[in-house]
């Protein structure tokens, strides 16, 4: 029996132009290392994508990359029909506002900002309607497991409520594309199969494409492809 396909009921897949698109990319660090060459990645709207490696394989530093948070030194990355390459920093800042769905490692939660304002900013950046992006802020806490906690702050919050407070940010806006970085990293399985959840219905009923980093067989098992990311580039672990 296919798990991931009876995991979340209603699945529906569209079979469109990919929502992420990269070819023959390639990154090397200073040492100098290669962390990877001639790397092809495709992603279609309502798939979701594991990728599994090696620790300091390049999984981050591929996610940045995804993100227009680094550069790759050849090849490039088009989300949605957009090149990133050809971009300023303006313009990339404001793909990844409108379209971009990023759950960093280190969270990256404002300390100066109460966590429902943190969950809002994806929303309070390209809309002006305050209210609404409140009351959809407060509503993803809750889907996270953190409702009625929005007046917080960072600093009250364990590792693992930060990590779900970066989940519910990441997914305020209903992006195009989900990158995520060991989302479940800090959470204990319930929480973990709560917040895969979320990810899930991101992807499955609103299209996202979903492309999440990780080390959890948990995660991998939710996901349409696993990847294992090698310095060859990314070699398929499981078809669907
Ligand atoms: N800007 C940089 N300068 C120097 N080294 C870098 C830079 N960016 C990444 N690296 C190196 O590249 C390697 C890959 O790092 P990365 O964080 O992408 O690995 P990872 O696969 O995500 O590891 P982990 O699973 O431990 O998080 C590491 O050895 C890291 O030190």
């Amino acid at each position: 029996m296919d798990r991931r396909r009876t995991a979340v009921p209603g699945t529906r897949r569209r079979m469109t132009a990919p929502r992420l698109d990269v070819r023959g990319l390639g990154k090397s660090v200073p040492g100098p290392r290669r962390l990877f060459a001639g790397l092809d990645l495709a992603v279609r709207g309502g798939e979701l994508v594991a990728i599994l490696g090696e620790s300091g394989v390049g999984k981050s530093t591929l996610l940045n990359i995804l993100a227009g948070l680094d550069d790759a030194d050849e090849g490039t990355v088009t989300i949605e029909g957009t090149t990133l390459g050809p971009l300023d920093e303006a313009a990339r800042t404001r793909l990844r506002r409108e379209r971009i769905g990023f759950v960093f490692q280190a969270f990256h939660i404002l300390p100066y900002l109460t966590l429902a304002q943190n969950v809002a900013l994806p929303l309070a950046l390209v809309s002006a309607d305050a209210r609404a992006a409140r009351t959809r802020a407060e509503a993803m806490l809750e889907a996270v497991g953190l409702g009625g906690r929005g007046g917080g702050y960072a600093r009250d919050l364990s590792g693992g409520e930060l990590q779900r407070v970066a989940i519910a940010r990441a997914l305020v806006h209903a992006p195009a594309l989900i990158l995520a970085d060991e989302p479940t990293g800090n959470l204990d399985p319930e929480t973990a199969a709560r917040v895969l959840a979320l990810f899930g219905g991101a992807v499955r009923e609103r299209g996202a494409a979903g492309v999440i980093v990780t080390h959890s067989d948990a995660t991998a098992a939710i996901a349409d492809r696993v990847l294992t990311l090698t310095a060859e580039g990314l070699v398929e672990r499981r078809g669907r």
